[in-house]
């Protein structure tokens, strides 16, 4: 972790928190475009830049721990793992305004939004102070030694097979040479294509807000979710609400693996709801339990392979500025 400073006028302090490595190593070069935009406006701000995994999370910890009163404008270029690594470390979340720069290779969360890629106009948007968006954060809590642990999510969280896809991904040295190649995409088309073929379902129970019982006798995966997006396009939750205090779950049971490749591209579209085994519910409290344990996936970061998680959410709980 380092830092390279040109805050100190006693304004509202402006950080920035910078993944290097997002887009397969294009995150420097991303960074260097929204620094342009600073420098010809001569405003003073300080970066800090992620050197491995967890960085995120400390730095984002360290910069809002703020004393009552005072406030943080923290901007954060990355992709949506760097965002859900800074969340996991905010503190203070009140007198945070979060600001965000995509620049990884999924970003589901930028494109719920519609906010764009282009770094110059997001940066002067944000300099300008931009719009302010409450926004709702998930919560996924599960138990590890007897401890409860506890990861948050904005996009979603899910158990299964979106997951598995995940975790592979991450371990994937194809991910990187396609990335360069500006092919991203077909890494995580190949892993979801073998995954589909070779993933064990399990069975499942899910209850709702403590009442409904959804029982899957052949669960692929089941994702809670915030924001419609997850897995770089799939709109799993088309309806899916970024304020309104709820999770809308999307659920794919008892569906045979010939199905698949039909049901995929109306999944981009958001058109999945209507085939056989492919469900979608709402609530503000989701418990999912699981016959074995199964991959989990928060904004595509993996927590571990578990067999009982319980999702919530807090409504409108970040400041996001769009
Ligand atoms: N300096 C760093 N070097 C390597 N990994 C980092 C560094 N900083 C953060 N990370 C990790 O990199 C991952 C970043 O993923 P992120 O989603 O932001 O970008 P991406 O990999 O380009 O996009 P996607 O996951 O959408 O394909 C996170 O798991 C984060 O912990």
């Amino acid at each position: 972790m380092y830092c390279e400073c040109e805050y100190g006028d006693g304004r509202l302090p402006l950080l920035f928190i910078v993944n290097p490595a997002a887009h397969s190593g294009e995150g420097y070069a991303l960074w260097k475009q929204a620094e342009a935009v600073l420098q010809e406006r001569s405003i003073p701000y300080e970066v800090y830049f992620s050197e491995k995994r967890g960085d995120v999370r400390q730095l984002a910890k360290r910069l809002t721990n703020v004393s009552e009163g005072a406030e943080r404008f923290l901007i954060v270029l990355g992709g949506d793992g760097t965002l859900n690594e800074a969340i996991q470390g905010m503190q203070h979340f009140e007198q945070v305004r979060l600001g965000y720069i995509p620049t990884g290779s999924s970003n589901d969360l930028a494109r719920d939004l519609k906010i764009g890629h282009d770094i110059r106009p997001l940066m002067k948007k944000l300099l300008d102070g931009g719009t302010e968006h409450r926004m709702d954060l998930g919560c996924v809590t599960w138990n590890a030694d007897g401890k409860t642990q506890k990861r948050h999510f904005l996009v979603s969280c899910g158990i299964g097979y979106d997951a598995a896809v995940c975790q592979e991904a991450l371990d994937s040295p194809m991910k990187d040479a396609l990335n360069k190649l500006g092919l991203g995409k077909l890494t995580y088309l190949g892993i979801g294509l073998k995954q589909m073929l070779t993933l064990q379902y399990c069975r499942a129970s899910i209850r709702l807000d403590g009442r409904e019982i959804i029982k899957a006798g052949k669960l692929l995966f089941a994702a809670g979710m915030i924001h419609r997006y997850e897995g770089g396009g799939f709109c799993f939750c088309p309806k899916a609400d970024d304020q309104d205090g709820l999770l809308d779950l999307c659920v794919v049971n008892n569906v045979p693996r010939w199905k698949f490749p039909i049901i995929i591209p109306f999944a981009l579209k958001g058109k999945h709801g209507g085939f056989k085994g492919v469900d979608q519910y709402r609530a503000s409290r989701i418990e999912i339990r699981t016959s074995t344990p199964c991959w989990v996936q928060t904004d595509g970061e993996i927590p571990g392979k578990l067999d009982r998680i319980e999702l919530t959410v807090e409504k409108q709980k970040l400041r996001f500025i769009i």
